[in-house]
């Protein structure tokens, strides 16, 4: 699905080669400051590298439409946004920017019942706690109608058995799709449940090995 390329971006990242599979749920790890939030931001073309080649689909992404690129390639990115409004507001916000439909509230409520969050469409977003509204980004994530979900820590505010639940409930639906997912986590117990493609970060990135050196 994506191939990188001999990319250098700052003093981040030095990946000489790296390829994300379709279909798969592809988990990236490594220590904190290793690089991870870079390399989504990476495939979903909010940074370019300075050098080397990010493909998409066998093509180069720079070479493509970003807008498009970023309905194709959706992020959830680790400080995710709730906006004022309703439940219902947000789950449709999402699909608004996207221009895509927005379906009838039986189906807003089952993507709720995907990610575990017991609300009703009516609930005012911003009395729910920060676990709640994580849920509820990731709900608002699921409804688009996307090629690759990038998630970036999407579990961070869950206590661990309910972000097992929650990230089961995610992939189960994603899975149905034959959709791509590119996953950051802490999470040990996520990684090892869910990974089709684990990818540890340091193993890839040139400079994190370096920076392990100098420690
Ligand atoms: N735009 C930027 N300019 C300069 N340095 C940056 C920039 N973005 C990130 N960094 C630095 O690059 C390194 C990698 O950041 P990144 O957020 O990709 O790490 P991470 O592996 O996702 O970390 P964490 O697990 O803590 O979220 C960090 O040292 C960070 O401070």
């Amino acid at each position: 699905m994506f191939e990188l390329k001999d990319i250098i971006y700052k003093d981040i990242l030095k990946i000489d080669h790296l390829h994300i599979e379709d279909n798969k749920v592809s988990i990236l790890t490594g220590e904190s400051g290793s690089g991870k939030t870079t390399v989504l931001k990476l495939l979903n073309h909010l940074i370019s590298p300075d050098e080397g080649t990010v493909l998409y689909k066998g093509k180069d992404i720079a070479a493509l439409d970003p807008v498009q690129h970023r309905r194709n390639v959706v992020m959830l990115q680790q400080m995710h946004a709730i906006f004022p409004g309703t439940v219902k507001d947000n789950l449709t916000a999402g699909l608004r920017f996207a221009d895509q439909a927005v379906p009838d509230d039986q189906l807003l409520e089952e993507a709720l019942q995907h990610v575990h969050l017991r609300k009703s469409l009516d609930t005012e977003a911003d009395g729910l706690s920060g676990g709640e509204q994580q849920r509820l980004a990731l709900a608002r994530v699921l409804l688009l109608d996307a090629e690759v979900f990038l998630l970036d820590e999407p579990s961070s505010a869950l206590d661990e058995e309910t972000a097992d639940e929650v990230i089961a409930g995610f992939l189960k639906k994603v899975k149905q799709k034959n959709r791509t997912v590119v996953m950051v986590t802490h999470s040990k117990q996520i990684a090892e449940r869910y990974a089709d493609v684990p990818v540890h970060l340091e193993e890839y990135n040139q400079k994190s090995k370096d920076a392990a050196h100098e420690r």
